[in-house]
């Protein structure tokens, strides 16, 4: 078999595993890259380094070994019978050195180009990826306050259905100038999602197929909000396969490298446990019930108190009591119980809790 020959022969026989690992590769580069991290380049070319060397290597013994004299400069003489060495051992691990080299290439390449950039999750991209958009990517509400940070600061937000999580975590978005991530919004918009193509949302697969197909045009949707969204959200946010899809986006959300203000049922817990402060937002069943009820009638819906306050204590139930990412304070949350406090009440005590956490941060 000619040089030619024997190379394509090893190529083409090396190229399903070098291309599974090329994949983990342009995977851990995109992960990177969603995390704040510089562009797909600056992550990749100091992986090609090694291999860069084992490839050299190889070919060098290979192809110089038997042909080489002394240079008769010392150094470059050691330096070469180095080379020489690196692929001999390069050419003992045959099996293990040519896939190595060429997965490492070809990931990196295909990092550059974007591809497998979504690390098996749905499709939902964070804006940072340079993917499709970010649900929420500038700070919410309107204050307009913001303050001057060094360093990140992410905040989750967690607690039951009507406790006025969103509110308090658009009011700290605008204040401390952090992005934010209504991450109800992804469950909901699958709840309506499996609804709309007349899944079973007690099937987890079919409800999982669902948020693997999740854009962000199916969360511009302003009728996600409403209260039917968030009993069909609920049903649906109980099925692993459901969790799993929407988690890459919201990780690599909370992992902004300014940070970010997040909202959920798991955010402390799962999603961002190494969030810099975690509240735990809660209201009596009664409060939050009598909140959602006038919250509604505000919109023009007559609604039965009793009937939002079954309502309320069901998905409770259901949120706490299911076996993935239930609904609980994480051991570090602080408690935020806001059943005797107002809006203006609860977002100063909570940003007191950050203002504390920030100064201690700052040596003050
Ligand atoms: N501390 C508070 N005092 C009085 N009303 C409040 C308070 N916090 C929030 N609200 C009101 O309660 C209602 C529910 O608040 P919000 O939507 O922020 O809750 P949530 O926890 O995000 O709910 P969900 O889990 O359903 O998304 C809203 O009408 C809001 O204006
Ligand atoms: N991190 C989250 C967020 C939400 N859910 C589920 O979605 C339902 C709707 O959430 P809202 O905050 O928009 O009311 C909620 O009842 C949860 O079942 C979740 O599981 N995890």
């Amino acid at each position: 078999m000619s040089g030619g020959a024997a190379g394509l022969f090893v190529l083409v026989f090396f190229a399903p595993l070098a291309f599974v690992y090329g994949r983990a590769v342009a995977r851990s580069i995109a992960a990177r890259r969603r995390a704040g991290g510089a562009s797909a380049l600056a992550l990749g070319l100091p992986k090609l380094v090694l291999p860069g060397l084992v490839g050299a290597a190889l070919a060098y013994r290979l192809f110089v070994h038997d042909a080489a004299r002394s240079t008769g400069w010392r150094v470059l003489d050691t330096g070469l019978a180095l080379v020489d060495t690196l692929g001999g051992l390069a050419l003992i691990l045959f099996f293990l050195s040519v896939p190595f080299v060429m997965g490492r290439f070809f990931g990196v390449a295909a990092a550059v180009l974007g591809y497998f950039a979504g690390g098996g999750s749905s499709g939902l991209r964070d804006g940072a990826d340079g993917g499709m958009p970010a649900v929420s990517p500038k700070a919410g509400g309107e204050e307009g306050d913001g303050v001057i940070m060094a360093g990140k600061l992410t905040i989750a937000i967690d607690g039951p259905a009507a406790a006025g999580k969103g509110t308090l975590a658009r009011r700290l978005s605008a204040h401390y100038g952090l992005p934010y991530l209504d991450t109800g919004l992804l469950y909901r918009a699958v709840g309506r999602g499996a609804a709309a193509a007349g899944i079973d949302l007690d099937d987890p697969v079919a409800a999982g197929r669902i948020a693997l197909a999740l854009t962000p045009s199916a969360l511009d949707d302003g009728t996600l909000r409403g209260h039917e969204a968030g009993e069909l959200a609920s049903r649906v946010a109980a099925h692993p396969p459901v969790r799993a899809a929407l988690d890459a986006f919201q990780r690599a959300f909370a992992a902004r490298p300014e940070g970010a203000v997040l909202d959920g049922r798991d955010i402390g817990t799962v999603i961002a446990p190494e969030a810099e402060v975690k509240i735990f937002v809660t209201a009596s069943p009664e409060v939050r019930a009598r909140r959602r009820t006038d919250e509604l009638a505000a919109k023009g819906r007559g609604v039965d108190y009793e009937r939002i306050l079954a309502e309320v204590r069901a998905r409770d139930a259901r949120d706490a009591g299911r076996s993935v990412a239930p609904l609980k304070p994480a051991p570090d949350a602080h408690l935020l119980d806001t059943s005797e406090m107002d809006i203006d009440a609860a977002f100063r005590a909570a940003c007191e809790l950050i203002d504390r956490f920030l100064s201690g941060r700052n040596g003050g």
